[in-house]
């Protein structure tokens, strides 16, 4: 199997002492690897380094063996990212945002805008202003504009974050739909345990800014109630070492 990211020993500091610490962690094709952690983790900073937002103070990030550092327009050929907040322009309509975003792409047209609204779901709001979408249809046209160019690789910020029980509902199945259909590799942080539980294959914790263990979702479950019993013990297991 490919490897379709890999961080190889990044740290970052701010200037308050917080950020990430030798993080290391291999994502492979094909994966829905789920970024797990609470509030302040450092996720947030990991993947803005990997989107080449962010410089790291040492370390790099691989996407398809280029690197992200080094070589940032051969990494960043096969990735889409949502990170924060999926930005669209409420004036104007869903069909308009992608057209926008379309021009970045020499090959993406109006067939392929049709494509992802279709994917998405919002193909009947085609001809929508951005202001009147709901939150989980602004998250969806976010991943809307970040498919177009058929990204391998897909990195999104809690992109359930906010969102009501259908909009989660909705986001997951999109999530699982790229991955089955379109081979899409997902590289996703959250800090919601069971929706981490029920969309990803793996799962990488990480706390106080370091990676504190990467393991398949089957084989946790296979061992713990539930992948919160997983994460607590293995939380409480890193603070006493
Ligand atoms: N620009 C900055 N300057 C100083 N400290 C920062 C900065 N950005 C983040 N931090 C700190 O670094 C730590 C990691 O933040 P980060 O945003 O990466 O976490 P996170 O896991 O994404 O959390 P959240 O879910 O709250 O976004 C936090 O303690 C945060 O306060």
């Amino acid at each position: 199997m490919d490897k379709a990211i890999e961080i190889i020993n990044l740290n970052k500091r701010y200037s308050n002492g917080r950020g990430i610490i030798d993080l290391s962690l291999t994502v492979d094709e094909g994966d829905i690897f789920g970024f797990l952690g609470p509030n302040g983790a450092g996720k947030t900073t990991a993947m803005k380094i990997m989107a080449g937002l962010m410089r790291p103070d040492s370390g790099e990030v691989k996407i398809f063996g280029k690197s992200v550092q080094h070589e940032y327009v051969e990494a960043m050929q096969h990735v889409g990212c949502i990170i924060e907040t999926a930005e669209s322009y409420p004036y104007l309509t869903a069909y308009e945002n992608l057209k926008l975003f379309a021009r970045y792409y020499p090959d993406v047209d109006d067939r392929r805008i049709d494509e992802c609204l279709e994917i998405t779901g919002i193909l009947p709001y085609k001809h929508e202003k951005a202001r009147k979408f709901s939150l989980g249809m602004k998250q969806r046209l976010g991943v809307a504009a970040a498919i177009l160019s058929r990204p391998k690789v897909l990195i999104l910020d809690e992109p359930l974050n906010g969102l009501d029980v259908e909009g989660m509902l909705d986001m997951r199945k999109l999530i699982k739909r790229l991955n089955e259909e379109e081979g899409t590799t997902f590289f996703i942080s959250s800090h919601l345990i069971h929706d981490v539980e029920l969309t990803c294959n793996r799962v990488g914790i990480i706390y106080g800014g370091k990676l504190v263990d990467v393991q398949y979702t089957q084989e946790i479950l296979a061992n713990y109630a539930s992948l919160e019993n997983y994460f607590v013990s293995e939380v409480d297991r890193s603070a006493r070492v």
